[in-house]
């Protein structure tokens, strides 16, 4: 497999001794215009890697922010192939890695080689697909290493340990550990316990780069994630911020310099 723009930027952070930031956020949320425009403000605010979800009306996995993001985007009128020209377009301004998450029925539907392709073709560098279990993968796998893809995984506190050595195997790029059981959304908590020793129980099966997110929504969250693993994921906090500020200049600012924060929080562990 050719090194994706996602694999030089972990290389280049594991070199330099320093942890990722990965933003999340919903595609087309409030528009695909205002997607573009968000995706260049995180990159200035200083994120290493976006991802985007790609929206679909029955998102299991997310909580009440992403889906409502979803929502939002859907109504708008977000098409697959919106969602494509609006990665072109961000591509002519920005080089940062940018993954899809998404679920497998929009995938399918589209045609699952031929979203592959699209996608890569489109620039984007790697895929989650959130609800594809490792068993019925086999089909898929291919598609995403013809179209030069990165393949990211989940693994989750409830992952049995023999799986997430299998789960791990098929992976490239990153890991993602769920930091904890539910689905995404902000806890004033922290970061949970059990996840440093979920990070340290992944990496004994794989020397990939492990992302910690679910929850963290703090400058002092993240630091703590960032102490635990080699990036951090910050969802709905960023998602929410966005949504709630103006969506004008200063709006965006002002949520980019949120982010921005968090950033620093990670880089100066
Ligand atoms: O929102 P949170 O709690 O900050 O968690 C990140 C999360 O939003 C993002 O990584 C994500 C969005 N949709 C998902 C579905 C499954 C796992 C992870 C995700």
């Amino acid at each position: 497999m050719k090194k994706t723009r996602l694999d030089k930027k972990f290389a280049e952070l594991r070199k330099d001794g320093k942890k990722g930031f990965i933003a999340y956020i919903g595609a087309g949320d409030p528009t695909l215009e205002d997607t573009v425009d968000i995706v260049l403000k995180l990159e200035e605010a200083g994120v290493d890697l976006v991802e985007l979800g790609l929206p679909f009306s029955d998102p299991l996995a997310d909580g009440r922010v992403n889906q409502d993001a979803a929502t939002r985007a859907l109504d708008a009128g977000a098409t697959f192939d919106g969602v494509m020209d609006c990665i072109r377009k961000i591509r002519e301004k920005s080089q940062m890695p940018m993954i899809f998450y998404a679920y497998l029925n929009v995938l399918y539907a589209r045609g699952f080689e031929k979203a592959m392709a699209e996608a890569a073709e489109a620039g984007i560098d790697g895929f989650l697909i959130l609800d594809m279990p490792r068993e019925e993968s086999g089909p898929y796998k291919g598609a995403i290493k013809a179209a030069n893809l990165n393949n990211i995984v989940l693994i989750t506190p409830t992952t049995p340990e023999d799986r997430m050595e299998k789960i791990v195997k098929n992976a490239n790029g990153f890991v993602y550990c769920v930091s904890r059981e539910g689905v995404t959304g902000v806890r004033d908590d922290g970061v949970a316990t059990g996840a440093a020793e979920l990070v340290g129980e992944i990496k004994k099966h794989t020397d990939l780069p492990v992302a910690l997110g679910f929850g963290i929504g703090t400058p002092e969250a993240a630091a703590d994630a960032a102490r635990i693993a080699d990036a951090v994921v910050v969802g709905s906090a960023i998602v929410n911020k966005f949504h709630n500020n103006p969506h004008t200049d200063e709006g965006r600012a002002d949520a980019a310099a949120f982010v921005a924060e968090m950033v620093r929080a990670v880089k100066e562990i």
